[in-house]
């Protein structure tokens, strides 16, 4: 085992929502440790928690009890804007409805988050334009989202998410909107690129072919986190 810390570390997280007089434990102690070149997916039923999760590494929100640990960083001991900007810095989001921005150009989208980790603008345009050619979509730069297809408008939000090389890359439901073609392409430029830049990915999918080629599978079972294959690797 390397002596960096996980990317991820979650110690006995709990995480409830109150409502009204009611208080509902989503997640119930949940601990967990992703490490740096892990190709990892989390499957769940619909309202397991998989969002809830997601939202807790990123320092969207915070946890009931319980810590969680990015990079080496105790979420809760950071104010808002320290995990806004650990966020912008160190991790990268892939969603389900592609969230790419419609008034800027695809080159813009995906030069955005190198530009506001402080790159200037040569470089972050050269950046840009490294990853849409590994995206498959070098001559698109210059076109507006809206004139791509679904699977082109999802392989712009791979670059983007993977653009300022995060250690972390989130995705939930990253092929939800696409057919089973197209999502498959997406996914291998998924993996292909995080596995490339020795990123910890953490895949929220249905994908069949996603989960046999993932390193480890997790699932959200009534609140807690089973390990379900444990073809871990060698630790990086
Ligand atoms: N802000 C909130 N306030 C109250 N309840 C919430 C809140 N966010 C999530 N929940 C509840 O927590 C549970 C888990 O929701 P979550 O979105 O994490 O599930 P999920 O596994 O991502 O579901 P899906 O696959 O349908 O997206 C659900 O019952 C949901 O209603």
């Amino acid at each position: 085992m390397s002596d960096t810390p996980p990317v991820v570390e979650l110690r006995d997280v709990t995480k409830s929502y109150v409502e009204g007089d009611t208080a509902r434990e989503v997640l119930s102690g949940v601990s967990l440790s992703l490490w740096r070149g892990e190709f990892v997916v989390l499957l769940g039923r619909s309202g397991s928690g998989k969002s809830t999760l997601l939202n807790l590494i990123s320092g969207i929100d915070l946890p009931t009890r319980g810590e969680v640990h990015v990079d080496g960083k105790n979420l809760g001991a950071l104010s808002e804007r320290e995990r806004t900007l650990l966020r912008r810095e160190r991790v990268g989001f892939i969603f389900q409805a592609f969230n790419l921005l419609p008034t800027l150009t695809v080159e813009e989208n995906v030069r955005l988050p190198v530009e506001l980790n402080g790159s200037d603008a040569a470089k972050a345009g050269a950046r840009a334009r490294e990853l849409l050619e590994q995206v498959g979509l070098a001559n698109r730069g210059g076109s507006f989202p809206d004139r791509l297809s679904g699977g082109e408008q999802q392989r712009v939000a791979v670059a983007r998410a993977l653009a300022h090389a995060p250690p972390l890359l989130l995705a939930d439901e990253p092929t939800g909107n696409l057919d089973e073609a197209t999502g498959r392409q997406v996914l291998d430029l998924l993996e292909g690129l995080t596995r490339r830049g020795q990123a910890c990915a953490l895949v929220v999918t249905h994908e069949p072919g996603l989960v046999a080629r993932a390193d480890r599978v997790l699932e959200m079972v009534g609140g807690r986190l089973v390990e379900r294959e444990a073809h871990r690797k060698e630790r990086p």
